[in-house]
């Protein structure tokens, strides 16, 4: 007998076109290449540092909507996975570059930058467990497909790449195991619910999805504040 489609299937077939747009964004390409120029990624390292600072707190707020003690102890592992492992990635990459880490925390966050985490938090704030991890998901899920493909892509030339450490991080079992976690409490959250609900959910999915093209594209530009 065929598999019936789990929300997450559904989720992940319609997001296709999105996500292809944004694997396919020179920024992912040349970080894969190795090519992509230095002050581009400096900017991202900044401007990702800060949206990072905010997206753990939608992990927060998943505890305090957690309907268990085991739903409670999956988001804080993805929160202390952030923070201290994902961000440390962050903070030995400034540290090359002469950044400093209080340099990366007072980083101002340009227009795309705040529109993304405020929509999330929003969403957040004002909506069920499923609507934060709705949200949240494309990040964590897109990163580790962007991981995987850019390994598959430009594995043999990695051992040259000054981005490296990117691609493994993200490449890494641990993402991949946290990106996973995410994926099945999407599909216990979501069943049962109805179709009205479920749009909600594919919305706050696909919105954020974009919000991801834009921010690829924000850094590829070095967008910021006209003033
Ligand atoms: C703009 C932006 N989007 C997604 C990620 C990736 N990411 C954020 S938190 C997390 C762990 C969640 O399990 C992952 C993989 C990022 N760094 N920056």
């Amino acid at each position: 007998m065929e598999k019936t489609m789990t929300f997450t299937d559904r989720l992940f077939k319609n997001v296709q076109p999105i996500w292809e747009k944004n694997h396919n964004h020179p920024f992912v390409q040349e970080l894969g290449k190795g090519t992509l120029d230095k002050d581009k990624f400096i900017h991202y390292m900044k401007q990702d540092y800060v949206y990072l600072i905010d997206y753990s707190k939608l992990f927060s707020i998943a505890v305090t909507k957690a309907p268990n003690l085991e739903t409670m102890q999956k988001f804080t592992q993805v929160l202390h996975d952030t923070l201290h492992f994902e961000m440390e990635l962050h903070r030995q990459f400034a540290a090359e570059f002469g950044i400093t880490d209080e340099e990366l925390e007072a980083t101002k966050p340009t227009p795309v930058n705040v529109a993304y985490t405020s929509y999330m938090l929003t969403a957040a704030h004002n909506g069920s467990l499923a609507e934060v991890v709705a949200c949240l998901l494309p990040c964590a899920w897109d990163y580790w497909e962007i991981g995987k493909l850019l390994r598959k892509q430009y594995g043999d030339i990695l051992a040259s790449n000054p981005y490296r450490k990117w691609v493994e991080t993200y490449d890494s079992e641990t993402f991949g195991e946290g990106a996973k976690a995410l994926i099945q409490l999407m599909d216990e959250l979501a069943e049962g619910k109805p179709e009205r609900e479920l749009a909600v959910l594919e919305k706050h999915f696909q919105m954020t999805s974009k919000y991801e093209y834009l921010f690829w594209d924000m850094n590829y530009y070095k967008q910021d504040w006209p003033i």
